[in-house]
């Protein structure tokens, strides 16, 4: 398998090689030049796996043996090790034709450790057999930082910078970033929305120089392997529905932002998964939808929303999406994204948008709803809601169709965001691993959303 640029300027590379380049040395995101096919005979067979034999056998169609076999499985378990659920995602029944995806049970309570723990070992893999220095930069609306950290804290070889924006993280999320006070790890904290830092981090990949002298690596999901690593809840997911419901429409809906992972379970379905829709939910930060309602990509103004981790307007993985929408043409992609830059939008013919709507649909939950939503199924059914996974909820009640089966993927555990929990009236007990988190000492730089000022910080932090 080889992976290519969504904008065609990057010579094909392997696996590993793709990891390291994160972002695109043209600027695109890297893409496999072929989307592997998983047959039904396969599927039955996975039905079988453990989510460590699962997350193996899918790697196997797309990492060309570059790690052998047995260090691969050794880091996998050691990913999965930490996490709270043996299952790693269980999904869990709510009603008839209803399910929750539980994506929260790894150290640091949101989707984002499911890849994140195994790209920490796959960096400190590097680091110890390439001897590579690994200086990790990411930018964060509060839960990939927290979990990228968490998988590389105080490991030998890597140092880790994580942009997050000024008071715009809830606490809980701000202490699981803040309080690491290991000497490998810089906070800094821009005052800026996560759209700034995100500007400025691509600008610093974008710069091969600074990258290559700096050693840059990425763990936002414009680095492939995050997307791959999230596609295997997809199947993990739809292989432990009841057998019954498999049967069925099969429809995911996705709490998004970057838009990663639901790209995750579009290469998911692309591969041969047979899922029948994928349902966008957004917040009030709505771009994803008015895309699929209207074909008009077009960043709007930032909101501050109950559900601070999906207040992006700018969705990195829209990019990779656009690149099969057009075709795999990395010409027509490259003047969208040039149009995006000059213009600050740009708008899809209607034969394409109909395209585009056959397999997404998408709501922007705004924030009565969303509490409305949490209060409601914390009545009737005793599950608390996070506020991300509620949009998800409010999504999948406006569009599941009759005796269609949809899996809402449950993002975060409520305790991150007491902030919008304790709107609602419901007081929760947090776990003993948030609780702790409140009497501990926090580090970090405070920092005007200026690039000099960050370049500053980070050469600073890198030591060169
Ligand atoms: C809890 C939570 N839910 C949903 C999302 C959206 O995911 P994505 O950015 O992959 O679309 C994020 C982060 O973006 C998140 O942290
Ligand atoms: N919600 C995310 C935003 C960054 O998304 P990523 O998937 O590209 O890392 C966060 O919590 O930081």
């Amino acid at each position: 398998m080889k992976y290519i640029s969504t904008r065609g300027q990057v010579e094909a590379k392997g696996f590993v090689d793709t990891v390291l380049m994160g972002l695109a040395d043209d600027g695109g995101l890297m893409i496999p030049q072929e989307i592997p096919a998983v047959t039904a005979g396969q599927l039955e067979q996975w039905k079988k796996l453990s989510y460590e034999e699962l997350f193996l056998a899918i790697f196997s169609l797309y990492s060309n043996d570059e790690i052998p076999a047995d260090d691969l499985k050794a880091m996998v378990s050691r990913s999965y090790a930490s996490f709270r659920s043996p299952e790693v995602a269980p999904v869990v029944k709510l009603k008839d034709n209803q399910y929750v995806l539980e994506l929260f049970h790894g150290p640091t309570f949101a989707f984002k450790d499911v890849a994140l723990q195994y790209i920490g070992e796959f960096y400190s893999y590097v680091s110890r057999t390439r001897g590579e220095i690994i200086h990790i930069l990411g930018a964060t609306s509060g839960d990939t930082g927290a979990a990228a950290i968490q998988g590389v804290r105080g490991k030998e070889g890597i140092k880790i910078s994580i942009l997050h924006p000024h008071q715009k993280v809830s606490k809980v999320q701000e202490l699981q970033m803040t309080t690491a006070a290991d000497d490998n790890v810089l906070n800094l904290s821009v005052k800026g929305n996560f759209d700034d830092c995100q500007k400025v981090i691509k600008e610093l990949f974008a710069d091969l120089d600074f990258k290559a002298k700096h050693h840059l690596r990425a763990i936002n999901s414009i680095n492939f392997v995050r997307i791959l690593a999230q596609t295997v809840y997809y199947f993990y997911a739809y292989l432990h529905l009841e057998a019954a419901d498999q049967q069925k429409k099969v429809n995911f809906i996705v709490p998004s932002g970057n838009f990663g992972n639901v790209f995750s379970g579009y290469l998911a379905k692309k591969m041969g998964l047979p899922v029948h829709k994928l349902i966008i939910a957004t917040n009030e930060n709505n771009i994803l939808e008015r895309f699929v309602t209207t074909g008009e990509y077009q960043p709007g103004e930032f909101k501050s929303t109950h559900s601070p981790s999906m207040d992006i307007q700018v969705a990195s993985n829209f990019e990779r999406y656009l690149y099969y929408l057009m075709g795999e043409d990395a010409t027509k992609v490259s003047a969208y994204m040039n149009q995006l830059q000059t213009e600050g939008r740009i708008v899809i013919s209607p034969e394409d948008l109909k395209r585009v709507q056959e397999e997404f649909a998408a709501y922007g939950a705004g924030n009565d709803e969303c509490l409305e939503v949490i209060g409601r199924y914390q009545k009737d059914t005793g599950y608390l809601l996070d506020p991300h996974t509620a949009c998800g909820i409010t999504a999948y009640e406006r569009f599941s169709g009759e005796g269609e089966v949809g899996i809402t993927l449950a993002t975060a555990h409520p305790a991150k965001f007491d902030e919008a929990i304790a709107l609602t009236g419901i007081k929760q007990e947090f776990p003993e691993e948030i609780s702790q988190l409140f009497s501990k000492t926090q580090h970090q730089e405070v920092v005007d959303f200026d690039k000099e000022e960050i370049v500053r910080q980070l050469v600073a932090f890198y030591g060169n």
